[in-house]
């Protein structure tokens, strides 16, 4: 073994730092047997220097992080503060000083990923950021590595804690969102603006870095369709619940059948409760791969919190260093093509549409009408009426499949009718 330890910059000590900080401690000799030499964390840089860090040497921490990064010889930067800016110049600044880069930053990588593994690469040095889809699940080395021989045609999944943490929260003890949400914040899991969380910002991201790797193509986070969870309402829930469905907030990236063009979007969705991510509870994360020749897999596990997340980056100190060691670099995105990213328009499938209607006679047909003028095929209809005396009554539409284009049309016709006083809310079908 190698005696010189390699050195460690550890940017940013927050939920998921001061972990890395402690397994690197706890875990040093396994550490250095696994890697061929000592890792050594040679600094942390911080916002706040004067907060307690348990387990931290006060002597490594520093709010300069640029120096950090430049002086010292470090090999790896581990970079941990999340966000666009000072993440991106650090990272910039710690390939140019001969540093490899470990990042579980997936706003910046879904945004600039392109530029930062073209001047990883030019420079020669790593860029590994499994941390930053699904928190501990190993998904990116799977799909970049393990999978690279085959075909992948889907991913589908749960790609975020905090929300799937919110919408089981609801479902199962009809718990409030903001009571949900200030749960998920205080265990660890939301970003430092919820907001990416509960409005599929952070799910974009993860989304478009997944489908870049799977479809070895660049997808940036503006080509990912999105939508959050906040509309979400209880009686959402009872409509699932009645179709014996529950909601997830899902990821889904597609290749076009004709492998020509591919599409990934991010919305609130419906799925079965026989379907294997209906029972994906609390901050777990679930995602399926499915290529031509190893057909479906299913990865699963903690998507978020410190320790899971340092999990995945600890593993990525481990690949980059030992590829220090050896003088090689990992796979980095150089032969990637640029497939057209399809509109959201064109993806096709299954709705369910819950319509407050008139309720006298007629109305079921002017509405079934409209359907057939946009090429929309229902499935099943559902007609209550309301206690409320007011004439009223809620239908329930399930479509066949059909084009996002055609719904759109075929919704916006039924609030021209009459009899159509409001589209209390539309969500789609998905995983059957
Ligand atoms: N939390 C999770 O479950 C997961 C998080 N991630 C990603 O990991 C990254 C970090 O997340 P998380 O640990 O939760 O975030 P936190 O907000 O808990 O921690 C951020 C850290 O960065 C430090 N920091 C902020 N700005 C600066 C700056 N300008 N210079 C130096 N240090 C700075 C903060 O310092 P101080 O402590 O002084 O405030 C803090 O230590 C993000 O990219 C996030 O998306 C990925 C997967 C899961
Ligand atoms: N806020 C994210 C953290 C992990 O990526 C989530 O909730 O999934």
């Amino acid at each position: 073994m190698r005696t010189r330890p390699l050195k460690v910059a550890l940017l940013g000590c927050g939920v998921v730092g001061s972990e890395v900080a402690r397994i690197m401690t706890t875990h040093a000799d396994d550490l250095a047997a696994r890697i061929g030499a000592p890792v050594e964390l040679a600094g942390v840089a911080v916002r706040r220097p004067s907060k307690v860090r348990e387990g931290i040497d006060p002597a490594l921490v520093t709010t300069d992080a640029t120096a950090l990064v430049k002086g010292g010889d470090i090999d790896v930067v581990v970079e941990v503060i999340g966000g666009i800016e000072p993440a991106r110049t650090l990272i910039t600044t710690a390939f140019e000083h001969g540093a490899s880069v470990v990042s579980a930053n997936k706003a910046l990588l879904a945004q600039d990923g392109a530029a930062l593994h073209a001047l990883a690469e030019e420079q020669g040095r790593d860029l590994y950021y499994e941390a930053a889809v699904a928190g501990a699940i190993p998904l990116i080395r799977p799909l970049r590595e393990s999978l690279a021989g085959d075909k992948v045609n889907r991913v589908l999944g749960i790609v975020n804690g905090t929300t799937n943490f919110i919408l089981d929260k609801m479902d199962s003890t009809g718990a409030g969102y903001q009571e949900a949400l200030d749960e998920a914040t205080a265990l660890g899991y939301a970003e430092a603006d919820p907001t990416a969380d509960v409005e599929g910002f952070d799910a974009a991201a993860k989304a478009a870095i997944l489908a870049g790797i799977a479809f070895h193509t660049r997808v940036r986070l503006d080509d990912v369709y999105r939508e959050g969870m906040t509309e979400v309402t209880a009686a959402d829930f009872a409509s699932a619940k009645r179709m014996g469905c529950t909601i997830k907030l899902l990821a889904i990236c597609e290749r076009a059948a004709d492998g020509g063009s591919v599409t990934a979007r991010v919305h609130p969705a419906m799925i079965p409760l026989s379907h294997p991510l209906a029972s994906v509870r609390g901050a777990y994360n679930a995602v399926f791969v499915e290529s031509d020749a190893a057909g479906q897999l299913m990865f699963y596990g903690p998507g978020a919190g410190g320790a899971p997340t340092a999990s995945a980056v600890l593993g990525d100190l481990v690949a980059v260093c030992r590829n220090k060691l050896s003088g090689a670099t990992g796979p980095g995105d150089s032969a990637y093509t640029q497939l057209p990213v399809s509109s959201m328009g064109e993806v096709v499938t299954r709705y369910h549409i819950s319509l407050d209607v008139a309720d006298k006679p007629g109305v079921l047909a002017q509405v079934a009408t409209v359907f057939a003028e946009h090429g929309v095929s229902i499935d099943t209809v559902r007609q209550q009426g309301r206690q409320d005396g007011g004439g009223e009554a809620s239908l329930v539409v399930v479509t066949h499949r059909a084009s996002d284009a055609s719904l759109n049309g075929t919704v916006e016709a039924l609030r021209n009718l009459d009899t159509v006083r409001g589209v209390a809310s539309i969500m789609r079908v998905e995983g059957e």
